[in-house]
């Protein structure tokens, strides 16, 4: 195999927010690592996409899959980069043909986030309160068990949200922990939401690296730095997401945990106005994750009936 030098380096993609960033300085770090190879061995492409380009609608108006992505993916499959870094909880569950997301490093803190300039918890906020959220996952569970509250719509990258907030644009927010972390912000007051009251997003604080499916020296490089543990997580949790259609237009949490050779996925659907949560959990053996994520999506759809998920608003 030839590995990349800094006369030919290889090109990592990825969108240009500074979280994004950072997680293509990370991919970068650990390949570099693996193959003691210098940082100017790898070039960092940033790629605008179409939901970076459109920051004044909310998302699920302008809808369609691949918001995030199909600039990225498009520039992947022309050879335009060789690699794209992407955050797992926004990618699809199927990827477009000639390209595959099979390589995952290690997984963040999964949980969310409530921030508020007080930095008191979620349960300190007085009633009638406003949160800004443009996730419909966390603002159906947030109704759910919070009907008194407000959720505004809230987008942005993190650094946007948190400016919203002490432009008292709401009294709180959410955030991904992983984010956070991720962008080295120790400092913003923060109360991580434990799973049981919050159950995450599939895949949340997880990184996730696309290729081409032909080229073998790119799955040679990134099978070098996969983590098995997080794959496997995933492997349920992107299961249980195929099988109940999940785009980002749906409210869907879950989260796989590994125990030795046994693997528990917890998982959540909801109405979209948050008037109806349904929840369960499966177990079994890791290497049935994918299976025990099917059956799971299919208890809970059987139990939601017909038209659970449609748009109704609060
Ligand atoms: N949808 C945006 C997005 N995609 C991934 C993360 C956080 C990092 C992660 O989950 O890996 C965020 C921001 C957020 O939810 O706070």
């Amino acid at each position: 195999m030839d590995l990349p030098t800094p006369d030919t380096p290889m090109k990592i993609g990825t969108r240009g927010s500074p979280l994004a960033l950072a997680q293509a300085t990370e991919t970068r770090a650990r390949l570099a690592d693996a193959f003691r190879l210098p940082s100017e061995a790898f070039t960092i492409v940033v790629i605008k996409t179409t939901g970076d380009r459109i920051i004044d609608r909310p998302l699920k108006e302008i809808g369609g899959k691949g918001l995030f992505t199909r600039e990225i993916e498009d520039d992947l499959l022309s050879g335009a980069i060789d690699i794209a870094v992407h955050s797992m909880k926004d990618m699809p569950t199927v990827q477009p043909e000639g390209l595959t997301l099979d390589t995952y490093l290690p997984r963040e803190d999964p949980r969310d986030a409530f921030i508020s300039l007080s930095g008191g918890a979620l349960s300190d906020l007085p009633e009638g309160a406003t949160v800004g959220s443009s996730s419909l996952r966390r603002r159906a569970q947030l109704l759910n068990r919070r009907p008194d509250l407000k959720v505004v719509e809230f987008r942005g990258n993190v650094q946007t949200r948190l400016r919203k907030l002490e432009d008292k644009v709401a009294d709180a927010t959410f955030l991904a922990v992983a984010g956070l972390n991720r962008l080295g912000m120790e400092d913003v007051p923060r109360a991580p939401v434990p799973e049981a009251e919050m159950l995450p997003a599939v895949a949340q604080g997880a990184i996730g690296i696309e290729r081409r499916v032909d080229d073998t020296r790119a799955a040679e490089m990134l099978a070098a730095i996969h983590h098995i543990e997080t794959g496997q997580r995933l492997a349920a949790e992107r299961a249980f997401l195929a099988t109940l259609d999940g785009s980002c237009e749906t409210p869907i949490a879950g989260l796989a945990e590994l125990d030795g050779d046994r693997l528990t996925l917890r998982g959540e659907i909801l109405r979209t106005d948050g008037s109806e949560a349904l929840s369960d959990s499966i177990e079994g053996p890791i290497a049935e994750g994918p299976a025990l994520g099917d059956t799971l999506a299919r208890r809970l759809l059987e139990r939601a009936g017909d038209g659970f998920f449609d748009w109704k608003t609060a």
